[in-house]
């Protein structure tokens, strides 16, 4: 019953990483129940950082715990095993990616992709499927063929489906946040990106689980959903920013272009919306 956050990534007003702001966040996180850190993943804008910055995030966090996922993914192989590379000297749980996005390639490509990490990598290998957002579904099927994935994060509203990878007696997450009941019953945990700001939620959610208290655990859930869908008009990434400070008491920074950061009013409004039903019990 793992609690898994993808690391939301601190940046300053320059739009450079703020080392001292992710390790003061990940304390935070692992003091309120949070197991594992998943670096460079959606919520860490991993696709928009540099090599540089995808080490970088990784040292930050590893400063903290070894208790780290890092994502790898990138349309440039080379990127991707220079990185693969540099974990090879880190102690950590896992290096994780997506596939290959936005180029319409065969599945047989997916599959080498995957097998060049694996062949490189002294860690396991996790898969990052998140078909919304790649536009491509590394199933159980392909993740089969692929056979050596050791776990894998699916961010997918199709439940069934995350289920299937159990086929493979691999570690397998859902990276919703609505799913997080049915994530940690049944599944090995949940990746929720909402953990940055509201990690005591999935910890609380986690215990009323454990305690057999479903009816509780169902009223949590709703709570967390309506928490988390009132930061979708905003932009969810960005609003995070916010909502760490407000719910948690420091600052992470701010979101960097193309994540822009919120208008003044906006912002306001945003944290009176989640304080207000923060504050509702359930
Ligand atoms: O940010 C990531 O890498 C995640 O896996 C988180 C999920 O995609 C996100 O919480 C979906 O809302």
């Amino acid at each position: 019953m793992e609690i898994i956050v993808p690391i939301l990534t601190p940046f300053n007003e320059k739009g450079e990483i703020d080392g001292e702001k992710v390790k003061t966040h990940v304390e935070n996180l692992l003091r309120k129940g949070v197991d594992i850190i998943f670096v460079n993943g959606t919520t860490g804008v991993g696709p928009a950082l540099s090599k540089d910055e995808k080490r970088k995030m990784l040292d930050y966090v590893l400063d903290v715990t070894n208790k780290v996922i890092f994502q790898v993914g990138s349309l440039n192989m080379k990127e991707v095993l220079e990185l693969v590379n540099y974990a090879n000297e880190k102690d950590l749980i896992a290096v994780a990616s997506y596939p290959p996005f936005y180029f319409s390639i065969p599945k047989d490509f997916i599959v080498k992709y995957f097998k060049e990490i694996c062949k490189a990598s002294k860690h396991p290998v996790y898969l990052y499927n998140y078909p919304g957002a790649t536009g491509k579904d590394v199933d159980v099927n392909l993740a089969k063929e692929i056979d050596c994935i050791k776990g894998v994060k699916d961010t997918n509203p199709d439940f069934a489906h995350t289920i299937r990878y159990k086929e493979l007696g691999i570690k397998t997450y859902n990276g919703l946040e609505n799913l997080a009941i049915a994530s940690l019953s049944i599944l090995d945990g949940t990746v929720v990106g909402a953990g940055n700001y509201m990690p005591e939620l999935f910890s609380q959610l986690r215990e009323y689980i454990k305690a057999g208290d479903m009816r509780k655990a169902l009223d949590l859930q709703l709570k967390i959903d309506e928490i988390d869908g009132t930061t979708i008009p905003y932009g969810k990434i960005s609003s995070m920013y916010y909502l760490v400070k407000e719910l948690q008491g420091y600052d992470v920074g701010v979101p960097r272009p193309p994540m822009y950061p919120l208008e003044e009013n906006k912002a306001k409004e945003l944290v009176e919306k989640v304080r207000k039903i923060w504050n509702k019990s359930e």
